[in-house]
């Protein structure tokens, strides 16, 4: 397992050994592939492949006028999974759950502490520039364009820096300006765009030296829903024309229904689920809601456990139960027994599945 020196923020505390295979959460949580460093290995072939990642960071803290303390923080625990090329696969997790720190190791920014990672076989940390001309990085936050140049200037940039062959920059360029709607935008300087603009500046940026792999932190954060679904849409042509790999990180769980077949949920560094968005629902046990509309005000109703009235507000009623169940029973039941107005059923919202993993995880 390589030992190695943070090349980024300089707090590397090395690797301090395996902590064991990334947990499994219940049924549909991580799948065999993920063991590990002390499970199977990763099978080899995958586009993207992790096995066993660590990263921990060592951080001073002052404690007294001349102590200091020191920690370590195990961003990354043990992290295994393998990406295929041309999947578009999802990466979430609540805040300090070690994605940007993954993304970060996946670009060569960060070395890891330990365990083996590849991208299109290439060690990141070892060949960063070899890597750069495979991948693409967009980071929500920050812009790689020149802030007081016109947008088009970045581009030229890049046409050199990558040594793009000129017809298959202008190809590219064309593309994602027609695509991204870029054409009105690139004699502006990037200070003067709005962030919807920037940011599909920024992804037009980081592919047009046409990466396999493009990762994205948060690209629609702070961005109006006209511009989110414009980012989407884009992402889902350009996988479909090009096959380009995406992996995408992101806090609003949109983005994940509307681009990626596949999630992976992490937690203190630590693979919880790996499957379909569908099969998140199953790992969080989750809940459907049916409302009941009642001719005048009630007591709660009498329905058959597990379901239970979870809401009473004026004449509406709100019972849960699992949705792993059918509706039509508890429907029939609830409508020989009451003087209804009406009836409808809720589907769980992936945001509170989500959070119910997590809270139970957090809980175990
Ligand atoms: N350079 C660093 N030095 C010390 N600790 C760090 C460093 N970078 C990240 N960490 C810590 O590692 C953990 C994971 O951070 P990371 O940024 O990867 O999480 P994240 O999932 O991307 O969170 P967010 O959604 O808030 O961006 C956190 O506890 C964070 O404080």
């Amino acid at each position: 397992m390589p030992h190695t020196t943070d090349t980024e923020a300089g707090e590397d505390a090395g690797g301090t050994g395996g902590t064991g295979a990334a947990e499994a959460t219940g049924a549909t949580a991580v799948t065999e592939r993920d063991a590990g460093p002390g499970g199977d290995p990763a099978p080899r072939g995958g586009f993207i492949e992790l096995n066993g990642v660590e990263k921990v960071f060592e951080v001073r803290r002052k404690t007294g006028l001349f102590r200091r303390e020191r920690r370590q923080v195990r961003a990354v625990d043990g992290l295994s999974f393998t990406v295929e090329r041309g999947e578009m696969v999802g990466y979430i997790g609540p805040n300090g759950a070690g994605k940007s720190t993954t993304i970060k190791m996946l670009t060569g920014i960060l070395t890891p502490s330990g365990g083996r990672l590849r991208v299109a076989g290439i060690d990141p940390s070892r060949e960063r520039t070899r890597l750069a001309h495979r991948i693409g990085v967009v980071f929500g936050q920050r812009t790689t364009l020149w802030w007081d140049l016109p947008l088009i200037d970045s581009y030229r940039l890049a046409h050199r820096m990558y040594r793009i062959p000129d017809a298959r920059y202008r190809e590219n360029l064309d593309r994602c300006v027609e695509l991204l709607q870029l054409g009105a935008l690139l004699d502006v300087p990037v200070r003067q765009l709005s962030l919807g603009q920037r940011m599909r500046g920024d992804i037009a940026a980081a592919l047009l030296h046409d990466p396999d792999v493009l990762y994205l932190d948060e690209p629609t954060i702070g961005l109006d829903v006209v511009s989110k679904a414009r980012v989407r849409e884009f992402l889902r042509e350009l996988n479909a024309e090009r096959g380009t790999t995406v992996l995408l990180t992101t806090h609003d769980l949109q983005d994940i229904e509307q681009v990626c077949s596949r999630v992976m949920v992490i937690d203190h560094g630590r693979l919880m689920y790996d499957g379909p968005l569908d099969g998140l629902h199953q790992a969080g046990e989750s809940e459907r809601t049916l409302v009941v509309d009642l001719e005048r005000e009630l007591p709660p109703i009498d329905v058959p456990p597990p379901a239970r009235v979870v809401r009473v507000e004026g004449p509406r009623q709100w019972v849960a139960f699992p949705a792993s169940e059918s509706a039509a029973a508890l429907v029939a039941r609830v409508a020989a027994g009451h003087p209804l107005v009406d009836l409808s059923v809720r589907e769980p919202d992936i945001e509170s599945v989500i959070a119910k993993i997590y809270a139970e995880r957090t809980s175990a």
